[in-house]
């Protein structure tokens, strides 16, 4: 190919790729392969700068502005980081500098968080916007959603300027990660890929309730403004700390590139140590001033690098691929690997995700692959070294059948897994159903633990939830380590259980996709089971947020005889199947259809004002928009959310005022 359709081929192809990164949170290379095709193309426009084009992604930072949010033009343009990845590439940058430069030259060592890009304005010392990257020039106004984030200060302390910006990045550290994927798998939904890419998407979500609930964490680097009175970076964190930001502690001066390599080798081997992603470190030149005579280029600061951190990889032999069967049927293939040294622990195991990952990268049994350990629980298979690939080996066939019930498999137009669709008689279906049955969020038995659950079905005592109703101790006393006490605790547990109410019954009953805020609108809006049982598809989708995927997988439950069964078995021994009559008492229709939003303090608490909304049949919105109906306004209502109500002519009513619509 000659140079010039090379270039263009490979700015298309980058533009294509940094729209499903940035825009839709979907990327489908890894960072590596991105990295190494940008680095390509500066290397190309480099040798032919008669191809120059302003637009190129090497000259722009790649983000975009969406649609769905007030669009905001920065003040202080936001910038990209230049990359580096080896001493010889900082060394090189440090000459750079020298002779741009006088003076002596120090450097402030921060950690490269891996997160989203985030602008926050303050004024008066009081949080007012913030503001995503977008496209360097312009972003999107997220002010409702990072309100929401706790480590942002909505006021500050100590010696603030009047005015002022600062930068920093949204992160979702590791654990909080996991809580909501292991969320997520329990209500049968897809896990999400990595921290940074759900930390970005949290931020563009139009429920700030939803982004509320999400842990996300705001960790602060950059002060912008005028006649701060401030001289180095380094001063400036300190500053910002005390004003009430969150300022990673790990940041150091460096006086020269030989401490600045030290903390790089560092947190190389240290960063898995701290609570969220990193992918490298940031050295800054300390002094301000000589910050300001080095500038800008397009993309990014001159007196900033970013070294990059290897991303962990090994390469190792894929032994076999096995395939799991999960409590709603979902298939996961794993790939079962020659153990390797992977970021300070042996893997053995990686998650293949799905048939068309499997099909993507073409991976199969025998060849050498690479594991990668990203922000994900379990590793993951990024690639195959197709040149160590034996000739003769044959494309994956993915199962078409169950491993445990040899079931044909289905799989739903538009969804990426597989199913085994014998609900009733796949023995780790049953067992995990019984689990998620009896578990904490849902029926709460006590004296019941998820292995006796398969010792009673795998004994044959037990073969779906309603069966626990009618254990006696007599039978299970015989169980190894079941001693009179624990199974006398186990028999009450589940008599307890009947007591529990009905939003936890319906979500313990493990419906695909019905989790336990899913569980509770159904039941707050058919009342009881059998109101629920006859709904069509449609009248399910017509409920408030439920959408046909929900309609569906409750159609389908309702369908088969056996569920039926099992609910009326329920019924009879006593457990709760219909919302309580004092529950219901306290419940209307008065406010269905509209949607409120709930700012500033009250005479009763805002958890009773939001359960009374919802109780009544109305919905609770973290955010004002035009599909707002009514602003309801307690004392210190914040100030910018009253002049967005007001601007959209939203009518703003008191405590007082709301409690009459409910009379
Ligand atoms: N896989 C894909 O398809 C794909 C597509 C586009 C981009 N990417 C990846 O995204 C990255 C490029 O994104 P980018 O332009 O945001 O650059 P970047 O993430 O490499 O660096 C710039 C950003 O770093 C952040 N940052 C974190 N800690 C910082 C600190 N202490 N000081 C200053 N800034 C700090 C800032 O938000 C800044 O905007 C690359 O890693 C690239 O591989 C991947
Ligand atoms: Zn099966």
């Amino acid at each position: 190919m000659k140079a010039e359709e090379k270039i263009k081929a490979l700015r298309e192809e980058l533009h294509h790729h940094n729209y499903l990164y940035y825009v839709l949170d979907k990327p489908e290379i890894s960072d590596y392969d991105f990295d190494q095709k940008l680095k390509e193309l500066q290397k190309l426009e480099e040798d032919h700068p008669e191809f120059h084009d302003d637009n190129s992604p090497t000259l722009r930072v790649g983000g975009a502005v969406t649609k769905n949010f007030a669009t905001v033009v920065h003040e202080h343009r936001m910038y990209s980081l230049d990359n580096s990845y080896s001493q010889e590439d900082l060394e090189n940058w440090e000459k750079r500098i020298r002779k741009q430069v006088d003076g002596e030259v120090n450097y402030t060592c921060e950690l490269k968080y891996d997160g989203a890009s985030i602008n926050l304005i303050y004024e008066k010392g009081r949080f007012k916007q913030a503001v995503t990257r977008g496209d360097g020039v312009q972003g999107d106004d997220v002010t409702n959603n990072v309100r929401t984030i706790r480590s942002v200060p909505l006021k500050l302390q100590g010696d603030y300027p009047p005015k002022f910006e600062i930068g920093g990045e949204i992160v979702l550290p590791y654990e909080g990660f996991a809580h909501l994927n292991a969320a997520r798998v329990e209500a049968g939904e897809e896990p999400y890929a990595n921290p940074r890419n759900t930390a970005s998407g949290s931020l563009k979500l139009q429920d700030s309730a939803e982004v509320a609930r999400r842990p996300l964490d705001c960790l602060l680097y950059g002060i912008k403004g005028n006649n701060l009175g401030i001289k180095t970076q380094f001063e400036s964190l300190e500053k910002a700390r005390s004003w009430g930001f969150k300022v990673p502690e790990e940041a150091v001066l460096a006086k020269d590139l030989k401490e600045v390599l030290a903390y790089i080798n560092y947190w190389d081997k240290h960063r898995h140590d701290l609570p969220y992603e990193t992918d490298g470190v940031v050295v800054k030149v300390n002094d301000l001033h000589q910050q300001d005579e080095l500038g800008y280029t397009a993309k990014a600061p001159r007196w900033a690098m970013a070294y990059k951190f290897q991303a962990e990889q090994a390469a190792t032999k894929l032994k076999k691929i096995t395939y799991q069967v999960g409590r709603t049927g979902a298939i996961t293939p794993v790939a079962n690997l020659d153990p390797v040294q992977l970021g300070g622990t042996v893997v053995k195991r990686a998650s293949l995700h799905n048939a068309d990952q499997i099909e993507k990268l073409d991976i199969r049994e025998g060849d050498e692959v690479y594991v990668e350990k990203g922000g994900e629980i379990i590793p993951k298979i990024v690639g195959v070294n197709f040149k160590k690939r034996d000739p003769h080996s044959e494309p994956t066939k993915y199962i078409s059948r169950c491993p445990e019930c040899d079931t044909p498999l289905v799989r739903n137009e538009g969804e990426a897994m597989h199913y085994c669709p014998n609900f009733n008689g796949c023995p780790p279906q049953i067992i995990g159903r019984i689990q998620h049955f009896i578990s904490r969020k849902a029926m709460d038995i006590e004296g019941l633990g998820g292995e006796t659950v398969a010792l009673l079905v795998n004994e044959g005592l037990i073969g779906n939830y309603a069966d626990l109703y009618e254990l006696k101790k007599e039978q299970i006393l015989p169980l190894e380590r079941m001693a009179e006490k624990s199974a006398e605790n186990l028999i009450s547990g589940i008599q307890n259980s009947k007591k529990i109410p009905f939003e936890r019954v319906l979500f313990a009953l493990g419906i695909r996709y019905v989790g336990e805020t899913v569980a509770k609108k159904l039941a707050r809006h058919f009342k009881n089971i059998d109101a629920l049982k006859k709904a069509s598809q449609q009248e399910l989708e017509n409920v408030d947020e439920i959408g046909s995927r929900i309609a569906e997988s409750v159609v389908e439950f309702f369908a088969s005889e056996e569920n039926i069964e099992n609910i009326e078995r329920l019924k009879g021994y006593g457990l709760q199947l219909e919302i309580s009559a004092e529950k219901l008492a306290n419940q209307t229709n008065k406010l269905e259809g509209q949607t409120f939003v709930v700012s500033g303090v009250f005479n009763m608490s805002r958890n009773e004002l939001k359960k009374l909304i919802e109780d009544n049949g109305g919905k609770v919105s973290g955010s004002i928009s035009s599909k707002t109906g009514y602003v309801v306004a307690g004392e210190n209502m914040g100030p910018s959310k009253l002049a967005k109500a007001e601007g959209l002519g939203i009518p703003i009513i008191n405590e007082e005022k709301f409690l009459k619509m409910l009379d």
